[in-house]
């Protein structure tokens, strides 16, 4: 029953489809007349004089008619334009147009909508032409000129300008819905598109990196890398206007007047043609402002954004030319070598009978990687098995198997190429991936075995682990990050925290200290050498962390990128202790002789910061030489889900990095291998050279920077905090009450709080926070967290501050 009811819906619905002859017939007559009309009317406008003569004459053979359509055009000019309405005669022509449209059931145009608006104009337009030629011309036809001539003696010119400026204005006002605060904020939008796309087309707008024009060419033509296509779709995706398009020939569902639309994904409403004339309004609900916001709003109107470079507003980044250029970097096909290595595979396989049904092999800068399927029935584990006879076979260094390879269904043999290509800096830094790229701290490693420029952002990391035996590129592989962040950040924007035991690896940084790294207040040498000095700056940060979650706590922001931008629209007071965060990258070369000599000490805060720095942009990039498991603990390694991998001894330091086999067949020279959680990838580290990171420090140092490195909270160490003294109350601070009101009232015993609220340095809020430990309101000193407090109430306390005093 229910089939069959369906079919004959489905057969009206077929049948309605189909255009009865008389449709057809009459459709395209008035389509045809359309075009007959307009022709006619163009010919008789370009020539009305002549042709108006021989209006009369339509059956006269002896005189001939310059129009298109020959006296049949002229009688149509003169009696629709000349005759009548003027050039509003072109309204008929197209409303015979859209009247055939309409019988062939081509919906172009909502029929009621387009009648009242040619009527409108049909009306208006013939009196306009007469207002304006005088009645001379033919543009406004016999009963333009006499009802403007009509209009003019009884109310004059002035009054009939004014009633066709009015009527088209309340025209226009209806139409489009324009009222003046609408057109206040369309042009405020409009200004802003178009202050937003001047600057998106300034050549240095976001990021004022200055890469040669030709380089990038070269870059864009010579490597992989798709050329930045995704970016050049998103842009045109944002400029171009949204069309809500809503087929017709659906049915139609009433729509109240006013529509609010959420998110959820809906269906398109079903409308059909004779539906389509009501008013369709769409408000969308302002948000409504809280006192702060307006404050906030009423600020940046007046001030423009908090512009955190404003200090720096000099600044030159880096410019590609800093870095060198090691040639060309084209990949030479070996055909040789490839078909010896390939018979070797095969003959390999074939003689453990493993039979292979296809074999590609994809170059690398470094390494081939040869992908094999295996004919349908063998296992993948008789694969694996043979790894060390295939690398034994092809005795060379390095060989590496993936079996399988993830996601591919193939078996993957990487043979390192007997002429490697170098991957440079420049060539990464002038790709358009990192040219073009929107990550927070891009990191351009260096290329993957297809050649394509490899990036990850440090933000997302959010922590990095590197090991390496020595000589194998760790050193470099450091360098290439800290060149990537020093090309895309602006000082302002993020600072370095240097931790080089081996006093020699991180010392070229030391020049641009007023601009990027960070130190303790009363550290000499921004790059720290010295382990005491190492665990002061660790437990510091860690106080610039906890400092950081309150601000974060306090301005409502789950993220160091919402709070910056809070802070820039001014939402947030920096009387109350708000400042503009910098990402803060602490990189430590040789933590194997950290861990060595300061244990613990060294341990705790860096995985304190590892569990928790992540949301308040502080990143840590921990480099070693001897990833043993006593150096990379189970608890470090928990807390650093990238590992980066170059060449180690044993595959059990391998697997200390990596969990898993593979960094020990690694070739050295930047071959690496990027843990990122999920997957291990092949890469090869771009190479920086020291004189090229010397060139490039050089240029930062030489610009003007801050007054000073950027200061990391005071830190007193566990042992000066433990020798508080007796309480004396003479020598109490004059804030000692209202801090003590403010720890018992919050519950917090903390010196960064009390710093903030009552607005006092670092020192003074210490030398209080040890006054309120030394009378027993708070207790002693708890590593970086807050003190615990032991009055519960502010009754209590008035009480005990009352006892105090006697
Ligand atoms: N990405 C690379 N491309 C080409 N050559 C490289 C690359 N990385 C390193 N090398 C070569 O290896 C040498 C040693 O590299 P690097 O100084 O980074 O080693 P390291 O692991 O830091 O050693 P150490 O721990 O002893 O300091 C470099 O001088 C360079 O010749």
């Amino acid at each position: 029953m229910e089939k069959k009811s369906k079919n004959t819906t489905q057969n009206k619905v077929e049948a309605a489809k189909i255009l009865s002859k008389p449709r057809i017939f009459f459709g395209v007559l008035l389509i045809f007349s359309s075009i007959v009309l307009t022709l006619s009317f163009i010919s008789y406008l370009m020539k009305w004089k002549a042709d108006q003569s021989q209006a009369g004459t339509l059956l006269d053979k002896s005189i001939k008619s310059d129009n298109i359509f020959g006296k049949i055009g002229d009688w149509l000019g003169n009696f629709f334009v000349f005759d009548s309405i003027g050039i509003a005669a072109f309204i008929i022509a197209f409303l015979c147009l859209v009247t055939g449209l309409l019988i062939l059931k081509k919906n172009y145009f909502k029929p009621w909508k387009t009648f009242g608006h040619s009527l409108f104009f049909i009306c208006w337009l013939p009196i306009f032409m007469g207002a304006i030629t005088g009645g001379t011309g033919v543009l406004s036809g016999v009963y333009g000129f006499q009802i403007m001539d009509f209009l003019n003696a009884i109310i004059g010119t002035f009054g009939l300008w004014m009633v066709l400026l009015v009527s088209i204005g309340l025209y226009f006002m209806l139409e489009f819905n324009l009222n003046p605060s609408n057109v206040k904020s369309k042009l405020n939008d409009l200004n802003e598109n178009t202050i937003g796309r001047v600057k998106d087309m300034m050549p240095n707008s976001g990021e004022n990196f200055s890469a040669d024009e030709e380089l990038l060419d070269e870059a864009q033509t010579t490597e992989n890398v798709p050329l930045s296509k995704e970016n050049v779709i998103v842009k045109d995706l944002e400029t171009a206007p949204i069309n809500l398009k809503v087929s017709s020939d659906i049915n139609p569902i009433k729509i109240p007047n006013q529509t609010s639309f959420t998110s959820t994904p809906v269906s398109a409403p079903k409308s059909n043609s004779e539906t389509d004339d009501f008013k369709f309004e769409v408000e969308v609900a302002k948000e409504e402002l809280d006192e702060y916001d307006k404050k906030a709003n009423e600020l940046v109107e007046k001030h423009g954004e908090y512009d955190h470079r404003l200090e720096l507003a000099k600044f030159q980044m880096p410019t590609i030319n800093l870095l060198k250029d090691y040639g060309p970097e084209e990949i030479l096909v070996n055909q040789e070598e490839l078909e010896e290595n390939k018979n070797k595979i095969v003959g390999l396989l074939k003689n453990f009978n493993v039979g292979i049904s296809e074999i590609k092999a994809t170059i690398g800068p470094t390494v081939t990687l040869y992908e094999i399927v295996p004919e349908a029935g063998i296992r993948v584990s008789a694969i694996k098995k043979l790894q060390d006879d295939i690398a034994l076979n092809l005795s060379a260094l390095g060989i590496r198997i993936i079996a399988p390879m993830p996601g591919k269904g193939t078996i993957g043999i990487e043979v390192p190429r007997k002429n490697p290509t170098m991957v440079s800096m420049r060539s990464v830094i002038s790709s358009a991936k990192f040219q073009n790229t929107d990550m927070d701290l891009p990191v351009v490693f260096g290329k993957t075995i297809s050649n394509e420029v490899f990036m990850a952002d440090l933000s997302k990391m959010p922590h990095l682990l590197m090991a390496g035996a020595t000589g194998q590129g760790k050193s470099v592989g450091i360098n290439a990050i800290l060149t990537s962040l020093l090309f895309k950040k602006h000082p302002s924007e993020l600072k370095f925290v240097m931790v080089d035991p081996k006093k020699v690896e991180l010392s070229l940084y030391s020049k641009i200290e007023r601009h990027y790294l960070a130190k303790l207040p009363d550290g000499e040498d921004a790059i720290i050498t010295d382990t005491h000095k190492v665990i002061n700056t660790l437990n510091s940060l860690c106080i610039e962390m906890d400092q950081r979650y309150d601000l974060l706590k306090n301005a409502f922001c789950k993220n160091l990128k919402e709070y910056n931008q809070k802070f820039s629209q001014r939402k947030l007071n920096p009387e109350n202790g708000h400042r503009y965060l910098p990402y803060i990258v602490l990189v430590v070369d040789e933590f194997a002789d950290l861990i060595m000599t300061a244990g613990k000490e060294v341990e705790q805060p860096i995985a304190r910061l590892a569990q928790l720095a992540r949301a308040v942009g502080i990143h840590l990039i921990v480099a070693t030489q001897r990833p043993s498991v006593n150096v990379i603990t189970g608890m470090i390694k928990a807390n650093f889900p990238a590992r980066v991998a170059f060449r180690v001894i044993s595959s059990v330091d391998s697997r200390t990095i990596l969990d898993s086999p593979g960094a020990d067949q690694l070739i050295g020279k930047g071959d690496m291998l990027y843990f990122n959680g999920n997957e291990i990838l092949r890469l090869q580290c771009a190479f920086v050279d020291t004189p090229e990171v010397e060139k490039l420090a050089d240029f930062i140092g030489e610009q003007k920077g801050y007054a000073s490195a950027f200061m990391l909270p005071e830190y007193s160490s566990e042992d000066s905090s433990s020798t508080v003294g007796a309480f004396d109350p003479n020598e109490k601070d004059v804030l000692f009450e209202d801090a003590a009101r403010i720890v018992v009232s919050t519950q917090q015993g903390s010196t960064s709080m009390l710093q903030r609220q009552l607005k006092l340095g670092y020192n003074r809020a210490g030398r209080i926070m040890d006054q309120l430990e030394a009378c027993g309101i708070v207790g002693g000193f708890n590593g970086a967290k807050a003190r615990e407090v032991q009055i519960s109430d502010l009754n209590s306390l008035e009480n005990f501050l009352e006892e105090l005093k006697k």
